[in-house]
């Protein structure tokens, strides 16, 4: 029995995935094959049986399947998110080892969240959704569609051959979406700071897995760069910009928006002064803002683009969202600018969308035990122990996905654009292999659903701590491949055939593997971007 609960709790403990040599055997498949350890663990006692796999200084139980993934998430009285936070802000982001302790999660008497802790999550809710929401989209639309107009130069009526696809597409979602959250000058100061964070991005799994600095000094160098990128921008910010005379304004070229203004200010509360401290949270906000988002813009482009037909379908959907200023009217200077609500609540693009976050982010979400022994689907789990969803394996699970009702085309594996539409008279249509409900009969339109899903498309997480980015993060992946398709033609190199960077498997989205050539050329403007 639980001594603060009263409640009985079960005596049997979850199984362990065999090991031949402990901790060394998970740890090499888990870096040669990530995605194949996390399938071997949800398989091995089925569904709803936690099971432990041993990484050097990670331990976790493994949950998958719909039920219990839906259990993990609802259980936020027993399951917090970990204390890994704290050596991530040191290792990753570079907090000295001395005040890292001020990012540990602090909970009042009754175990709940303190009331610090509320008004954080209270503002990054508030500062990424609403109307803040709303404000960040268009200027990051803005500063993307003022980027790709600006590159007339380098690329005009005639095709050009690019090495690389994604470098282009990088570097202008990077810089714009850099520019909405932190404003002009951290671009201004720091010119190669797209080029610094993507340098990073390729060691943060080495540096999350807390790899010593003599082991990959490239790491800790490519670190650095960015640390004193941030604070090169706290600094001009602080002498610039005085926060108690700027009044209410929603963004402002110092801070950039409102929430990373506002995160200054809770930084400020909760006793966290030192500039290096204050720059490891500011970095980890900017990494949480790209590493995820522009890999998955880059997918849903190159998805499009390497299939005619919906290259097609989505540059129709995408031109009737561009609103074309009226010559001699209201808006005669203005830019052209899309429809930001029409992109998002079209069926296809949705599914796109959604195609592209199903199969390549590959998250592992963490919770621990923080207060006390628990019953997780019947197994105890003790106080201090690690449960762990693996997106990606409940985005294969074979029992719940949908695949046309043809095994073979549309496999779990391969990116399938209509996976998420639903065909009223194709009873095999849908991101459900077995739909629940009734189809309606009549409405012979296509519609976008999720219904079904809940505990199985967790690109985002759940429950309390949710990607509060994502409804930022759909926005502009849309924009890009609206902006990039109404702009340019492209045409993918037809020997490539782009692959997945497994090696990114459980850090979020997975890139492209390799180069992706082009060749490019403007589209005739009549009038649009
Ligand atoms: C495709 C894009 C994105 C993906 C796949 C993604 C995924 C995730 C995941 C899996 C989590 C952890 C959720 C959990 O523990 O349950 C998370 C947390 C978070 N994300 Fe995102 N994210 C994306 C974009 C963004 C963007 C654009 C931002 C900021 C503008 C952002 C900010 C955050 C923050 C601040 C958290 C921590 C939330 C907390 O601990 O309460 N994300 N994200």
């Amino acid at each position: 029995q639980d001594e603060t609960s009263g409640i009985n709790l079960p005596s049997k403990r979850p199984p362990t995935l065999p090991s031949y040599v402990p901790f060394i055997d998970h740890l090499i498949q888990f870096i040669t094959n990530g995605s194949a350890l996390l399938s071997k663990a949800s398989k091995f006692s089925g569904a709803s049986v936690p099971v432990r796999i041993s990484l050097p200084g990670f331990s976790s139980y493994v949950v998958s399947g719909p039920e219990a993934v839906t259990a993990f998430f609802k259980n936020t009285r027993d399951l917090s998110t970990t204390s890994r936070g704290v050596t991530i802000i040191q290792n990753a982001f570079g907090c000295p080892a001395h005040l890292a302790h001020h990012f540990k999660p602090r909970y009042s008497l009754d175990g709940a969240p303190d009331e610090v802790e509320q008004a954080i999550h209270r503002g990054v809710q508030t500062g990424l959704s609403g109307p803040q929401l709303e404000i960040l989209a268009s200027r990051f639309q803005i500063s993307l569609l003022e980027k790709i107009g600006a590159s007339q130069q380098d690329i005009g009526n005639d095709w050009v051959e690019i090495p690389d696809l994604c470098d282009l597409v990088q570097k202008y979602v990077i810089e714009s979406v850099i520019y909405t959250f932190f404003g002009p000058y951290m671009i201004s100061l720091n010119p190669h700071i797209v080029q610094d964070f993507l340098e990073f991005n390729d060691y943060i799994r080495l540096l999350f897995m807390s790899m010593p600095r003599w082991l990959i000094p490239k790491a800790y160098k490519a670190r650095q760069r960015m640390v004193d990128n941030i604070q090169r921008w706290q600094k001009h910010a602080r002498e610039n910009c005085d926060l108690a005379e700027l009044g209410d304004v929603d963004w402002e070229p110092y801070y950039g928006s409102r929430f990373i203004r506002e995160r200054q200010a809770l930084l400020t509360r909760r006793g966290i002064l030192d500039e290096t401290a204050r720059a490891a949270e500011n970095f980890a906000n900017l990494w949480a803002a790209n590493s995820n988002s522009v890999p998955a813009a880059i997918w849903f482009l190159v998805e499009t683009i390497r299939d005619t037909s919906l290259k097609e379908e989505v540059y129709q959907r995408v031109s009737s969202a561009l609103l074309i200023p009226e010559a001699n009217g209201e808006h005669e200077n203005g830019h052209a600018t899309f429809d930001i609500e029409k992109l998002c609540c079209d069926p296809l693009l949705q599914s796109v969308y959604a195609e592209t976050l199903r199969l390549r982010v590959a998250a592992l979400i963490v919770r621990e035990a923080a207060q006390r022994d628990f019953s997780f689907c019947g197994w105890r789990i003790k106080k201090g122990e690690v449960l762990t969803v693996s997106s990606h394996t409940e985005a294969m699970n074979q029992e719940v996905w949908g695949v046309g009702g043809d095994l073979s085309s549309h496999a779990l594996d391969k990116f399938w654009s209509h996976r998420f539409l639903v065909n009223p008279d194709d009873s095999n249509s849908g991101p459900l292999r077995n739909p629940r409900t009734k189809r309606a009969a009549g409405n012979k339109d296509l519609s976008f659903s999720t219904d079904g899903l809940a505990g199985t498309w967790i690109p985002y997480g759940g429950g309390r701590s949710l990607c509060p980015g994502r409804h930022f993060a759909k926005r502009e992946i849309m924009l890009t491949t609206a902006a990039f398709l109404t702009a340019y033609e492209i045409d993918l190199n037809p020997d490539t055939i782009p692959s997945v960077n497994m090696s990114h498997f459980g850090f979020g989205t997975m890139p492209p593997k390799g180069k992706l050539p082009c060749r490019i050329r403007r589209r005739p403007k009549e009038g649009r971007i």
